[in-house]
């Protein structure tokens, strides 16, 4: 898992072994019931490597949150499997559930959501300090290092940019070794210089830890980002594009319908 780390002195927390980082298989997700019922998720297959960095686009109410929330342990599909890591989640409790994605995921949102009153360093830690994990501090150094934050690790986010608000959310996601980091819109709060930088790091990641990332957007030069880009349409898997331009990208979308 760690063999393109290359950083050899770092002891990272190996990540569990898995074949699949994340394998959805015939997700269906129903909201309400009776006439007014809406299916979100009619029936959607998924598998992606570990190392990979997928982006999810379709048009609006195509079922992109209901996806990630589905896929991340976030909420329970109606039926269906979601198997992250090799571990089947659809059928854990909800206790159960939070504690495996504290665990085991990772988030990046628009928002940063970082604690005001915690430092950079803390803000990162703190997964590891509900999942009570000890702190390796070479792999907390590497991390911090990675993403660029060396200088400012003892300020408080009130001090940091949007954009370095956001890196100290990326190191955050990543401290615990999770299986999949599942980022919502995470530029959609920056410039596009920034953002850009942000995407990078998260491609980063992927190449040289060997994170799997999952990011839904609506920006198709953010999806350019990605090695492969997911197409959902009315709840379905509407095809995929890998190494797509921005311009390709669109023109897919657009095929789809409004968006
Ligand atoms: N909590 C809910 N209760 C009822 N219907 C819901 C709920 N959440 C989502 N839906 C419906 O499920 C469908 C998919 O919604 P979802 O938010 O997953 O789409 P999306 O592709 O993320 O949309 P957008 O791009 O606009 O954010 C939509 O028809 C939406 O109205």
């Amino acid at each position: 898992m760690i063999r393109r780390h290359r950083a050899t002195t770092v002891a990272a927390p190996p990540r569990p072994a898995a074949g699949e980082a994340l394998r959805l298989d015939g997700v269906v997700k129903k909201y309400g019931s009776g006439a007014s019922a809406t299916v979100a998720l009619r029936g959607v297959d998924l598998a992606l490597a570990p190392g990979s960095f997928t982006a999810i686009m379709g048009p609006s109410g195509s079922g992109k949150s209901t996806l990630l929330h589905a896929a991340a342990g976030l909420d329970s599909p109606t039926s269906g499997s979601v198997r992250l890591g090799g571990t089947e989640i659809s059928g854990l409790r909800s206790a159960q559930r939070t504690r495996f994605r504290r665990d085991h995921v990772g988030f990046v949102f628009q928002a940063y959501n970082l604690l005001p009153a915690l430092t950079v360093e803390q803000n990162i830690t703190l997964p590891l300090l509900l999942a009570r994990s000890t702190i390796d501090a070479g792999w907390l150094d590497f991390l911090i290092t990675s993403v660029g934050l060396t200088e400012l690790r003892h300020r408080l986010p009130s001090a940091l940019s949007g954009g370095q608000q956001q890196r100290v959310a990326i190191a955050r996601a990543l401290v615990t070794r999770p299986h999949v980091v599942f980022a919502d819109e995470p530029t959609g709060a920056l410039d596009s210089r920034t953002g850009k930088q942000v995407l990078d790091l998260l491609a980063h990641t992927t190449r040289e830890l060997d994170q799997t990332v999952v990011m839904v957007t609506h920006d198709p030069v953010v999806a350019a980002h990605a090695d492969r880009v997911i197409f959902l349409a009315d709840g379905a898997f509407a095809g995929h594009l890998d190494g797509a331009t921005p311009a390709q990208i669109t023109e897919y979308l657009t095929g789809l319908g409004e968006w």
